[in-house]
């Protein structure tokens, strides 16, 4: 079995051996501060760090907003985890990046120096930060390396960001430079999964994708007009297989390189349309508003440095789409009314 397993018995890993022990990073029943622990990825590695038998200690934002490096040092200070996973940040899809540029630089830039700084200073041993595969240049060769980090321009539907995260990932790299810290940081390729974020206006391509069509089938419309030109290529990763990645680094690596987490295939998105069309049972036509961005034409990463540590991704695109969107539903919150109901449903920009 691999390393990727969902669940074990409390203080044992999937595999069968123990969370923490003698060759793990990170101890048995280890105390792990979860930044972002209500986001798509910080509920999935909360689960996943719990399930192996690990204390999982968080902070709602009401009572602590991250970019206050004040009340955060003070809090980590007090707490004294074993272990930070930095999954609060401000993300969103194509459009909201290209929107607020301001936000995703400096609200990124501000939580990543008060969690990391005031780790630090508090003496947290092992950290992890989460990236994200948008710091790769633009036309980066296929499939993204690691070092292929910044050896070109990037994407600019989302450069704001993408600067925000190799500030950080060069942040973490720094203390393990100049203090010999335990930091690490992983770069996920495109997620989705449970809790995941269904406002159109601010959502990824695949939960956007699982309501739109939903919300056409249900209005009966006879054509969707889906976003760009759907011939960028994508790659799709379910958040409990990053999670089990990341406790797998948490407890394996300990090297100053980032550490790509994808599952090893892409996909166009009018392929993706098509899989999420027949999931959810749209019978109409697809259309492409090309005055949408298409953003990166292509981002497949190159997973050989994880892979040699035994992770393996378990979940495939379409049984996971399937999950989310059963999930979604059982939620009701397909029924929610509201501003974020899709304009574009019957008013493609043009039909194929
Ligand atoms: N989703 C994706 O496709 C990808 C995500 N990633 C990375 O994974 C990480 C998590 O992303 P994801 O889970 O999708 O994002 P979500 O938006 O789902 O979650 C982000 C979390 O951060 C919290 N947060 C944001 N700002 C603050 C703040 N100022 N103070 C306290 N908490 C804050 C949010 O709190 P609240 O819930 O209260 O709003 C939320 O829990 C990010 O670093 C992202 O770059 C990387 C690649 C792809
Ligand atoms: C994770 C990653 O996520 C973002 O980069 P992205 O992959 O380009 O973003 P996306 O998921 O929003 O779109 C992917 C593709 O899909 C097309 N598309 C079609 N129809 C819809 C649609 O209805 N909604 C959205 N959002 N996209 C649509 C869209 O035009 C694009 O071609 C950045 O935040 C970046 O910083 C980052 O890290």
């Amino acid at each position: 079995m691999t390393d990727q397993a969902d669940t074990g018995p409390a203080g044992r890993t999937p595999d069968g051996t123990p969370a923490g022990g003698a060759r793990s990073l990170l101890p048995d029943r280890a105390r792990v501060v979860v930044a972002g622990h209500r986001g798509l990825v910080g509920s999935a590695i909360a689960r996943r760090l719990t399930a192996e038998g690990h204390a999982v200690l968080t902070r709602d934002r009401a009572e602590l907003d991250l970019r206050d490096a004040e009340s955060t040092a003070r809090w980590l200070r007090a707490t004294r985890p074993d272990a930070v996973v930095l999954a609060a940040a401000r993300v969103g899809g194509i459009m909201a990046n290209a929107t607020y540029p301001v936000q995703f630089l400096e609200d990124n830039l501000r939580i990543q120096l008060s969690v990391v700084a005031g780790a630090h200073a508090a003496g947290v041993p092992r950290l992890l930060f989460l990236g994200s595969s948008c710091i790769y240049p633009r036309l980066a060769p296929q499939p993204i390396r690691e070092d292929a980090l910044l050896t070109g321009p990037l994407e600019p539907t989302n450069e704001a960001y993408a600067l925000a995260k190799i500030a950080g990932i060069v942040q973490v790299q720094s203390y393990r430079r100049q203090y010999g810290a335990g930091y690490i940081s992983a770069m996920p390729t495109n997620l989705y999964g449970p809790g995941d974020n269904f406002d159109l206006a601010t959502s990824h391509v695949l939960p956007a994708l699982i309501r739109r069509f939903h919300e056409a089938a249900q209005a009966g419309a006879p054509q969707l007009a889906l976003w760009g030109s759907g011939t960028p290529r994508r790659e799709f990763l379910h958040v409990d297989d990053l999670a089990a990645a990341c406790t797998l680094l948490l407890r394996r690596y300990d090297a100053d390189e980032p550490v790509n987490v994808g599952c090893g295939t892409d996909l166009t998105i009018r392929e993706l349309a098509e899989t999420v069309r027949e999931v959810v049972g749209y019978r109409g036509e697809i259309g492409w508003d090309t005055t949408k961005p298409d953003g990166t034409p292509r981002k497949l990463l190159d997973i050989s440095r994880l892979s040699a540590l035994g992770w393996r991704p378990r979940i495939a695109l379409r049984d996971g789409i399937a999950q989310v969107y059963a999930q979604w539903r059982a939620q009701g919150a397909d029924a929610a009314p509201g501003p974020a109901a899709d304009p574009g449903a019957g008013a493609p920009a043009g039909s194929h």
